[in-house]
């Protein structure tokens, strides 16, 4: 019989789906962006691979090949563990990240016919962002698959510098936090052009004079804030689209096939080197322990210990 068991060369070098980790504020328009991208790559023949993390989604417009819905009832968690809606929430992805091993290896089985991987998170940003169950999925997935983080942004509520500039600042704390390839993606483009956030990103003087025009009590610390901005910009995409027009979607998926080598060539070699460092540590934690081991041993000569005495009869 022929082993069958995959090399870490050979899974290192099969070509893996790239896989789509949608990320945005509440009302940002994350799912109608789901169904838009999911609609799309069924259009062209090559389907995704759908995975629906928002256990408090009342109705989803796509099917989803793995719900969380399906595994937890968020209403019986709240009501079980005497909890509030966002606790509820959280709770039921950390219930859901214990059986993750095995949501991969559905995934895994899926991976040689799926164009991508599309993942929707939970409409309360921080719950996926800051909880450990979202780092747990995120780092789980970009080990294996091109993991790229599409943040989704509502362009018509981010008009003014103020909230432009919040905005940017959890970008940019997700870009550090997860170190994954990142595609702003300005939805709602059918409403208000995202023309006018491109120009701030690259001009920094307009951006200058935008903020010189605000005349919140914040300006002036945005104005120093903005100058750090100016650096995390390079490390990103940017596309304005419309989910519910479907305007700008090629763009997005070239800027994800743009990503998803940016992640083999640049990412995927530092991942594997946190991987071994990781692996190595572990490694010399279980020699240490065995060493403890043989010392002890030596210790007692070998004797063996009789058991008898502890045996309640
Ligand atoms: N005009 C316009 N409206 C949009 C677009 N995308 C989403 N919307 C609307 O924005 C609202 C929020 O969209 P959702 O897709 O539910 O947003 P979400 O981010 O999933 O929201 P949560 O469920 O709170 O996480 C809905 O009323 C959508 O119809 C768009 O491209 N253009």
């Amino acid at each position: 019989m022929t082993d069958t068991t995959p090399t870490p060369e050979s899974s290192s070098t099969k070509k893996q789906p790239p896989t789509i980790l949608c990320i945005g504020m509440a009302g940002s328009g994350k799912t109608t962006f789901m169904q838009r991208i999911n609609a799309h790559l069924h259009s062209k023949k090559t389907p995704p691979y759908v995975l629906n993390l928002d256990p408090a989604v009342g109705n989803l417009p796509f099917t989803a090949n793995i719900d969380i819905r399906d595994t937890v009832n968020y209403k019986e968690v709240m009501k079980q563990y005497n909890l509030g809606p966002n606790g509820g929430i959280l709770t039921s992805l950390n219930l859901f990240t214990t059986k993750f091993d095995q949501v991969l290896n559905f995934v895994e089985k899926r991976a040689d016919s799926v164009s991508h991987i599309l993942v929707d998170t939970p409409g309360q940003i921080e719950i996926f962002t800051w909880s450990a169950s979202g780092a747990i999925i995120t780092d789980t997935l970009a080990a294996t698959y091109p993991t790229v983080i599409a943040y989704i942004i509502d362009t018509p509520r981010t008009t003014s510098p103020a909230t432009f500039m919040s905005n940017m600042l959890y970008a940019c704390s997700i870009l550090y936090k997860t170190k994954l390839p990142f595609i702003l993606v300005f939805n709602k483009t059918d409403v208000v052009s995202h023309d006018f956030a491109v120009e701030w990103m690259t001009d920094f003087e307009k951006f200058q004079d935008a903020l010189r025009r605000d005349t919140s009590y914040m300006s002036s610390l945005m104005n120093s804030m903005s100058l750090v901005l100016d650096e995390f910009y390079q490390h990103l995409k940017v596309v304005g689209v419309s989910a519910v027009t479907g305007q700008g979607i090629d763009e997005f998926f070239t800027a994800v096939d743009e990503a998803a080598d940016e992640y083999e060539k640049e990412y995927k070699p530092e991942i594997e080197r946190m991987i071994r460092i990781k692996v190595g540590k572990e490694e010399k934690e279980r020699q240490e322990q065995l060493n403890r081991l043989m010392k002890d041993v030596e210790v007692s000569k070998g004797a063996e210990v009789s058991l008898e005495k502890g045996e309640r009869k």
